[in-house]
């Protein structure tokens, strides 16, 4: 049953961060002590913005989200200037000014975050809701330093072309949403899940550049993986990184990739030859 909130309901406490159009608070339920985090977005910059769809998008899909690895969204109400998302409280904060501060990842943590995020893109997919945004500005880290994909203003069920224009970097996009058509399904996220791979590893986007070459490179598969990223990664990410969305790795294969073997012991093992032939 869908509950009633208001602003008196809770204590705002000390600011966590802003994003675009609002900022967000730590902020407790009196009547519960429940912590949680408090987004307030402004109406008029939604209005300038021409986001209020996408707004509702975020609140219909985000609402309707149960992972370990998804950002709970536990509620929403507006006053006449804000509105406000009652969100999970990610107790570890951002996970790209983490990356920022670490400049990269040792492979084990990013094996762990990337068999996460898999499993929550499954999860996703499986509901037919393609992210269409993962970027490290988009993962949050809980208490326990799992990851947390936030920030559903992009999501969208499957299949589906883009309507609303982009703005932004242009690292993540893959090359079906570059190209005329821009038709695109799920496996939108793959490619983005590669490039989150190689960032993790290298600390920097694999076809950055300026923005014409980026998008030469990305529609050219213009690729350099650094010699010191091990042969496991560089195979997953140049399984990710596949220019055909059809011949990109299935979601469910990646926890059996063996970069992701060796460095996640608690995942499920492979129970010898599986049904499907999975060629490592
Ligand atoms: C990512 C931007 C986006 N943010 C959210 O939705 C956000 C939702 C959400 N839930 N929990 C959060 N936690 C934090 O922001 C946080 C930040 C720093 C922390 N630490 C600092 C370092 N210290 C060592 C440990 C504790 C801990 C938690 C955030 S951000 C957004 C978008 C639009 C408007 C506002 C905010």
């Amino acid at each position: 049953p869908a509950r009633e909130f208001h602003l008196g309901m809770f204590e705002i406490g000390r600011p966590l961060g802003k994003g675009k159009f609002g900022r967000v608070y730590l902020a407790k339920e009196r009547k519960t002590g429940f912590v949680c985090a408090l987004k307030v977005l402004h109406k008029n910059e939604l209005q300038k913005n021409k986001v209020e769809k996408q707004l509702r998008r975020e609140i219909e899909i985000q609402s309707n989200l149960r992972h370990p690895n998804i950002l709970r969204l536990y509620g929403h109400f507006h006053d006449s200037k804000r509105v406000f998302l009652i969100l999970e409280f990610a107790g570890r904060g951002e996970l790209y000014k983490i990356l920022r501060k670490a400049g990269k990842f040792p492979e084990p943590q990013a094996a762990e975050y990337i068999a996460q995020m898999a499993a929550a893109l499954q999860y996703l997919h499986k509901k037919h809701v393609i992210h269409r945004d993962i970027k490290p500005e988009n993962i949050l880290v809980g208490i326990h330093g799992e990851i947390k994909i936030s920030d559903f203003g992009w999501s969208v069920h499957a299949p589906s072309s883009r309507r609303t224009t982009m703005c932004g970097t242009l690292d993540y996009l893959p090359p079906e949403m570059l190209n005329g058509t821009g038709r695109h399904g799920a496996e939108v996220d793959l490619w983005s899940l590669g490039v989150l791979t190689y960032e993790f590893l290298v600390g920097s986007a694999p076809f950055e550049d300026t923005p014409v070459e980026t998008q030469r490179r990305i529609v050219q598969c213009d690729l350099k993986i650094p010699s010191y990223v091990s042969p496991e990664a560089a195979d997953l990410i140049r399984r990710l990184l596949v220019l055909r969305p059809e011949q990109r790795i299935p979601l469910e294969d990646v926890p059996f990739h063996p970069w992701i073997q060796k460095h996640c012991a608690k995942l499920v093992q492979p129970a010898g030859q599986s049904s499907k032939s999975r060629q490592y």
